[in-house]
């Protein structure tokens, strides 16, 4: 099992130990104590699953303050662009986004800390993603951030896309800054 630094400080890529045999595959998903030996010191208390169609994004989302959640984000079937934004104030890369394609081939997993935006985009026909949340849903600190805004410019490879009605009414990056969201803490 394989715990990879990104260039965002805390954002890390997991690569899981995969057993083959005649029969298929087995691998650990999630593991307590390698998790936390691995840098993912938090704990979950909520697990989530979506189903999408070729060319939806989902995103940009997060919750604000003592709601604000950590992901450990995998995908069981198909294929999808991953997309994390840093948005905790006091970060040196506050407004940088890192991407990388989860796949149920690939079973990688992307660990987010609270105080990033998160989003997707399906790349393949059908998309199944889960994934576990170190904070319960809160739907009054929920908050969106416009998934095609121009000062992010996230390339999410997909022509066309799929975005509910809520996502499309999504602020800017811009206007993120009038809101509290989350402290870095200072390692
Ligand atoms: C997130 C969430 C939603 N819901 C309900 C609220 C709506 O009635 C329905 C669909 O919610 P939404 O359209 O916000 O689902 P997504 O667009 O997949 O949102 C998620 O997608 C991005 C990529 C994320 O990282 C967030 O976890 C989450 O915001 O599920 C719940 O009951 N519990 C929950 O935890």
């Amino acid at each position: 099992m394989e715990f990879k630094k990104t260039f965002i400080e805390d954002l890390l890529v997991i690569k899981p130990d995969i057993f083959p045999d005649e029969r298929g595959y087995f691998f650990e998903s999630f593991n307590k104590k390698k998790y936390e030996a691995g840098g993912i010191e938090f704990q979950f208390v909520q697990d989530n699953v979506s189903k999408s169609k070729k060319g939806t994004v989902r995103g940009l989302h997060y919750q604000v303050g003592e709601y604000a959640q950590g992901k450990l984000c995998s995908v069981i079937f198909g294929k999808v662009l991953d997309v994390a934004v840093d948005i905790r104030f006091g970060s040196p890369t506050f407004g940088k986004y890192f991407s990388i394609e989860l796949s149920e081939e690939n079973k990688f997993q992307l660990w987010i800390p609270p105080g990033f935006a998160h989003g997707f985009s399906v790349l393949s026909d059908e998309a199944i993603f889960s994934y576990k949340c170190t904070n319960f849903y809160n739907k009054d600190s929920e908050r969106s951030i416009i998934f095609n805004d121009e000062d992010l410019n996230i390339d999410w490879k997909v022509e066309n896309p799929i975005v509910s009605e809520k996502d499309l009414r999504a602020i800017s990056f811009k206007q993120i800054n009038k809101e509290f969201i989350y402290q870095r803490r200072a390692k």
